[in-house]
């Protein structure tokens, strides 16, 4: 009784999970044996030397990749134990994903970039829906504007508007400021920070302490393995706590 009422508490919940790449000796465990939970309503950030296994467990943890061993569970709904038809569904409705390069459709307009997620999902999109998710991230009106014609900070904000429109239970960001200007950084993290308070789970990765400090907790990985938390940490702590890890 009291594990489920733990499990169900949590946005994500990762049980005993690997993930290997290769066999025998050259074997890579990128994700080794790790069990956590990432908290409903809150923002999490993931940290770690380069290969410690931040994407790989990201992934899993999105139903993105498929885990070698252990359980991954989204809510009450057991990932592992999904069929591949059942996980697509699943990623168009219940989880968004925000990546380092945007990763927006070039040939059509902000609001059809928005719109996308709910016409894979099967859906009409409502144009009031679309364009109050705009709205939401400040961009109501570049609704007509074409990727190129917007900035990087502006695209990323139309990514996050597009994993948003179908209410996503957690939203993954992989280096979501990776490739920004620190101005634009901080209006995406702003914007981030404003969701997260508004009670979206959020899980992020990040090469970026003063990003990390914005999350409400912080994890720490290494050989694929966590090794770390802060809670309600500043920038210097991220970074004094990230060196110690890389060393
Ligand atoms: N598809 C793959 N095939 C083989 N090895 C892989 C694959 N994906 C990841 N790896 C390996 O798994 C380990 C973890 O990779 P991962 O990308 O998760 O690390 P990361 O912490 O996100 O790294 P970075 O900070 O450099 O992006 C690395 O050693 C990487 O080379």
């Amino acid at each position: 009784m009291t594990t489920t009422l733990i499990l169900s508490q949590a946005a994500v919940a990762l049980h005993g999970v690997s993930r290997v790449f290769g066999r025998g000796p050259s074997a890579v465990h990128a994700v080794d044996d790790v069990t956590l939970e990432f908290p409903r309503g809150g923002w999490t950030a993931v940290m770690g030397p380069s290969g410690s296994g931040k994407s790989t467990l990201l992934h899993c943890a999105a139903g993105l990749e498929r885990v070698d061993t252990g359980r991954v569970m989204l809510g009450d709904t057991d990932l592992s134990a999904a069929t591949d038809s059942q996980l697509t569904a699943l990623r168009r409705t219940r989880i968004g994903f925000v990546f380092q390069s945007f990763n927006l459709i070039g040939s059509l307009t902000a609001e059809q970039n928005v719109a996308l997620p709910l016409r894979l999902a099967g859906k009409r999109p409502s144009r009031s829906v679309v364009r109050a998710t705009l709205d939401a991230v400040g961009l109501a009106d570049r609704a007509r504007h074409r990727p190129r014609e917007l900035s990087g900070g502006q695209q990323q904000r139309v990514a996050i508007a597009r994993a948003m429109v179908t209410r996503p239970e957690v939203l993954f960001a992989d280096e979501p400021t990776g490739a920004l200007d620190s101005t634009a950084a901080r209006t995406v993290l702003d914007l981030m920070r404003a969701m997260a308070d508004a009670g979206q789970s959020i899980v992020m990765v990040t090469h970026d302490p003063g990003a990390a400090a914005r999350a409400d907790a912080v994890i720490f990985l290494r050989d694929g393995r966590v090794v770390d938390r802060l809670s309600g940490a500043d920038t210097r702590q991220v970074a004094d706590r990230l060196a110690a890890w890389e060393h």
